[in-house]
C-alpha cells in the first residue's frame, strides 16, 4: 500500500511536484502517466528514499518514508529508468550483491536468485556477463534484481523505454505475472499502450500536477467510444463519438478523407490537458 498526502518537491524556483496525494491499494497496478519532465522519475526517486521531498508524507505499507526510512526501504523494491546493473559481472553476481545488501544469509540469497532467474527466464544466461545481454534481458535481470529481498512494492520507471515492441510486451507479461503475486505495482511511463494495457488505475501527471486518477476504461469512457481524427485548417482536430454507427454516419455524410479509430487514453489526456503525452 502506498499512501501519498499532499506531496510537493522544488528544485530551487522548479516545482517538479505540487502538493500530490494518492492511494495506491494493495496489489494494484498503478500507471503515473505524463510526458517528459512531468515529475514521474521525481515521485519515484522519493518514494524509494533517493530524493528528499520538500514537504507532505508518504507510507510505504505504513511507515512514514522520512521517519521510518529503512522500514519503508525494506518494502520496496525499485527498476530505475536506465541501466544501472554492473556491466563487467555475471548475471547472478549482479543479484547477489543485491541480496548481500539487504543482509539476506547466502542460502536464502541463492534460492532466492535461483527462483528469480527461473521466473525471468534467464537461469541459462546467469553465468554471463551483463554487458553481453540484450536490452530486452537487462530489463529482465533489473527487474529480478529489484525483488531479491522481496519486497512487496515494486516501483517500475519506464520500464520498457528503448525497447522494441515484441520485448516490450514480454516485459508486459512478466509485469502482470509479478503482480499475480500480489505485489503492488507502481509504473511510471510515457507509453500511453502500457498503461491502457496494464494499469487497474491510470494518475495523468502534468507539470507537477495530478489532473485525473481513474481506471483507463472510465478516462476514456469520458470521451466517447470512437474517434475520428481529420486535418481543419492545417490543424489536427478530433472528434468524438458514442457509437461505431454514429462515426459512421458523420464520415458519409462529409467528402474529405478520415482517420477512424477507437478512443484511447492519449486522447483523454489531450482532452484533460491539452497536450500530448509523447
Ligand atoms: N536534480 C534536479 N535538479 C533540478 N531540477 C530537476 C532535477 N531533477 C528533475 N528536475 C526537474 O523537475 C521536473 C520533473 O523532472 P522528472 O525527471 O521528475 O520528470 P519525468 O516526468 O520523470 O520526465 P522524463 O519522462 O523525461 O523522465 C523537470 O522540470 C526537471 O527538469
Amino acid at each position: 500500500m502506498i499512501r501519498i498526502e499532499n506531496l510537493s518537491k522544488y528544485y530551487k524556483e522548479i516545482h517538479a511536484l505540487n502538493n500530490i496525494s494518492l492511494h495506491v491499494t494493495p496489489g494494484e497496478l498503478f500507471a503515473y502517466l505524463g510526458p517528459n519532465g512531468a515529475g514521474k522519475t521525481t515521485t519515484i526517486r522519493i518514494l524509494t528514499g533517493l530524493t528528499k521531498h520538500s514537504s507532505g508524507n508518504v507510507y510505504l505499507n505504513g511507515f512514514n518514508i522520512k521517519k521510518e526510512s529503512l522500514d519503508a526501504k525494506r518494502q520496496c523494491g525499485l527498476v530505475p529508468q536506465s541501466i544501472n546493473l554492473d556491466q563487467e559481472l555475471t548475471v547472478y553476481e549482479n543479484l547477489d550483491i543485491h541480496g548481500r545488501l539487504f543482509h539476506m544469509p547466502a542460502r536464502k540469497r541463492a534460492e532466492k536468485i535461483q527462483e528469480l532467474l527461473n521466473y525471468v527466464d534467464l537461469a541459462d544466461r546467469q553465468k554471463s556477463l551483463a554487458k553481453q545481454l540484450s536490452g530486452g534481458m537487462k530489463r529482465r535481470v533489473m527487474i529480478a534484481r529489484s525483488m531479491v529481498h522481496s519486497p512487496t512494492i515494486l516501483f517500475l520507471d519506464e520500464p520498457t523505454v528503448g525497447l522494441d515492441a515484441a520485448i516490450r510486451r514480454k516485459i508486459w507479461a512478466l509485469i502482470k505475472k509479478i503482480q499475480q503475486t500480489g505485489t503492488t505495482i507502481f509504473l511510471t511511463t510515457h507509453y500511453i499502450e502500457e498503461a491502457e494495457f496494464l494499469a487497474n488505475r491510470v494518475a495523468f501527471l502534468d507539470e507537477g500536477n495530478i489532473v485525473a486518477v481513474d481506471t483507463p476504461q472510465n478516462l476514456m469512457d469520458t470521451l466517447g467510444a470512437w474517434a475520428i481524427d481529420r486535418v481543419m485548417d492545417s490543424e489536427m482536430e478530433t472528434l468524438y463519438f458514442e457509437t461505431r454507427e454514429d462515426a459512421k454516419a458523420y464520415i458519409d455524410s462529409q467528402h474529405e478523407s478520415f482517420t477512424f479509430r477507437r478512443v484511447n487514453l492519449e486522447d483523454a489526456f489531450l482532452a484533460l490537458t491539452g497536450k500530448k503525452v509523447k
